[in-house]
């Protein structure tokens, strides 16, 4: 399910940037203004993500994350990077250790 919401909205982010007036899509009027302006809001998102963990409410913090998740998949857009990359790296990471895999790269 999870997949299918990324790969919908990713679908809806590329449809926009393709054809739709600014007056009228988020997606489309930010990516008018160009990579700086998203990745600032990528920035933003992730700042009002911490705080609201730093805030202990979970509730702000599910919202704050379907933000930062909206923007990131806006920034990767922009790369031609789809979420289903995002989601193969960390399916390829699964079962490795993160310690394992951090003493790897150390050797
Ligand atoms: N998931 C989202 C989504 N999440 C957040 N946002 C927008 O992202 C903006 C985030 O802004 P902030 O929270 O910083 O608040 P703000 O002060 O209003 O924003 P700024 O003036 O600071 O830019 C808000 O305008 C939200 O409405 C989103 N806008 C669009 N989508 C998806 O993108 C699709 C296409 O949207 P349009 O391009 O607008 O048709 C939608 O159907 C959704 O699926």
């Amino acid at each position: 399910m999870t997949d299918a919401v990324l790969a919908r909205v990713a679908d809806t982010i590329a449809a926009r940037r393709a054809a739709a007036d600014p007056s009228s899509s988020y997606v489309a009027k930010l990516a008018a203004k160009g990579l700086d302006a998203m990745l600032k809001k990528v920035g933003e998102e992730a700042t009002e993500f911490v705080m609201a963990a730093k805030d202990g409410d979970a509730t702000k913090l599910t919202y704050e994350a379907a933000d930062l998740w909206f923007h990131s998949l806006l920034a990767l857009a922009e790369f031609g990077v789809r979420p289903e990359a995002v989601l193969a790296e960390l399916a390829r990471r699964e079962g490795l250790s993160g310690l394992e895999e951090f003493a790897s790269r150390k050797e």
